[in-house]
């Protein structure tokens, strides 16, 4: 938890009531960011929205390399329809979504760049990694050369996404045909269709890829779900060495080093909030279906324990750090913060850092410290630019933090 008003890198997820998919999970635990709507790249201003019944999809400038198909809601309120593109990026991709919003997203949907996928083989081919068998994981990825901390891993693009709303309110049997087609018209249906294999929570394969494989997104801000097929061969470590960033603009996911990884090493992310104690982390990754074995959860038990302590001290800690600082008291919460930041280094957890450091600059702003302020306010922002979330760091940016510390705070100090 931060301070007050400040980003929690770690994760944020949306819960969705899903009927027939009977979620009750959060995906892969990333950032639900809204997309960020970019100008019109086509030469139609106002799409109108495409169903089965138009004709208009086989417009030359169209987006869509099939007829859509479409099946009501229960209550015949509203229409779904699967459509896709098999020429976009070496799998293509397929939106099963409303056609409004499919019309309101055309200019997005048609600007994203024809990415070459991500290798997913047991060859590199330049890759930094290759796909390898993980004993008692399924696959995964493994460094097939030294990868320097922040070092970006692969890039991927969503081939399959999913209007949540659409899978409760659609007919599970009906909502199948939908997916089905979504995923055959793929000009590659195995980049999706393979993730099917790691588990069997679902009777359908395509509602088990999407019910274990998918991140939370927004498409013209409603709320999808989204499967980034090389993303998902990723397996889950609980002090992982490597995170995602999500790029709202163009629904890109791209992975990076969290520190220096050796060749040989597996490649891991969170799939889970960072920091949590042994019990927790089970409980929520058992909904995942499966019983964490990484090195950390399979560490000697003196070993768990330790990190475990370490792991429930920052909580506190980090919780004490608020209620001191809202209690009036920075003193006591810059104290307290210090703590934190010296346990984070043993727990692997870096993405972390750049919060605590702003909770610090935060701190040393409101007792107008302002030496101490802006050097940590750099230190934030510094981490932020390597992880790949700002670009260069310049003096405005510093200046943003303190406007937005005096719009949060400026009232109470
Ligand atoms: C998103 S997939 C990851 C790729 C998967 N290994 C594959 O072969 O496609 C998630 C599945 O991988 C396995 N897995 C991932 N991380 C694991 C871990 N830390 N311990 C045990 N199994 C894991 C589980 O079967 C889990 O359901």
């Amino acid at each position: 938890m931060a301070l007050r008003g400040v980003r929690d890198l770690s994760s944020a997820t949306l819960s969705a009531l899903l009927i027939w998919f009977q979620l009750g999970r959060t995906g892969l635990g990333y950032s639900s960011v809204p997309l960020t709507q970019r100008p019109l790249g086509l030469d139609v201003a106002c799409p109108l929205p495409v169903d089965d019944k138009a004709e208009s999809w086989r417009y030359r400038r169209s987006l869509w390399t099939h007829q859509p198909e479409c099946e009501h809601s229960m209550d015949r309120t509203a229409r779904y329809c699967a459509y896709t593109n098999a020429q976009h990026g070496s799998r293509g991709w397929s939106v099963v979504t409303s056609p409004e919003t499919a019309a309101d997203s055309v200019s997005f949907l048609s600007l994203s760049p024809p990415l070459k996928a991500p290798s997913l083989t047991s060859d590199s081919h330049g890759a930094p990694y290759k796909v390898v068998e993980m004993p008692g994981k399924g696959r995964g990825l493994v460094a097939v050369r030294d990868i320097k901390q922040y070092e970006e891993i692969l890039l991927d693009y969503a081939t399959l996404l999913v209007d949540i709303e659409f899978t409760t309110k659609v007919p599970a049997v009906l909502g199948y045909r939908l997916l089905h087609a979504a995923v055959d018209r793929l000009s590659d249906p195995a980049s999706v269709l393979d993730l099917g294999q790691s588990n069997g929570f679902a009777q359908d394969v395509v509602e088990n890829v999407v019910r274990t494989n998918a991140f939370h997104t927004n498409l013209g801000e409603v709320p999808h779900l989204a499967v980034y097929p090389a993303v998902s061969r990723i397996n889950h470590a609980c002090k992982p060495n490597a995170y995602t960033r999500f790029m709202p603009e163009t629904l890109q996911v791209s992975v990076a080093a969290a520190r220096d990884i050796p060749t040989g090493e597996e490649i891991s992310i969170s799939y889970i909030p960072l920091g949590q104690p042994t019990p927790e982390r089970q409980r929520r990754l058992h909904k995942w279906g499966f019983t964490c074995t990484c090195s950390l959860c399979s560490a000697p038990e003196a070993e768990r324990e330790a990190s475990d302590a370490r792991r429930r001290e920052i909580e506190r800690l980090r919780d004490d750090a608020v209620r001191a600082f809202q209690a009036g008291r920075p003193y006591t919460a810059l104290r307290l913060t210090k703590q934190v930041l010296a346990l984070l280094p043993a727990e692997g957890l870096f993405p972390l850092y750049s919060e605590q450091y702003e909770n610090m600059a935060r701190i040393f702003y409101v007792v107008r410290d302002m030496e101490n302020a802006e050097r940590y306010a750099n230190m934030s922002l510094g981490v932020l630019r390597e992880q790949g979330y700002v670009g260069e760091v310049g003096r405005e940016m510093v200046e943003g933090m303190w406007r937005r510390f005096e719009d949060e705070e400026g009232g109470r100090y």
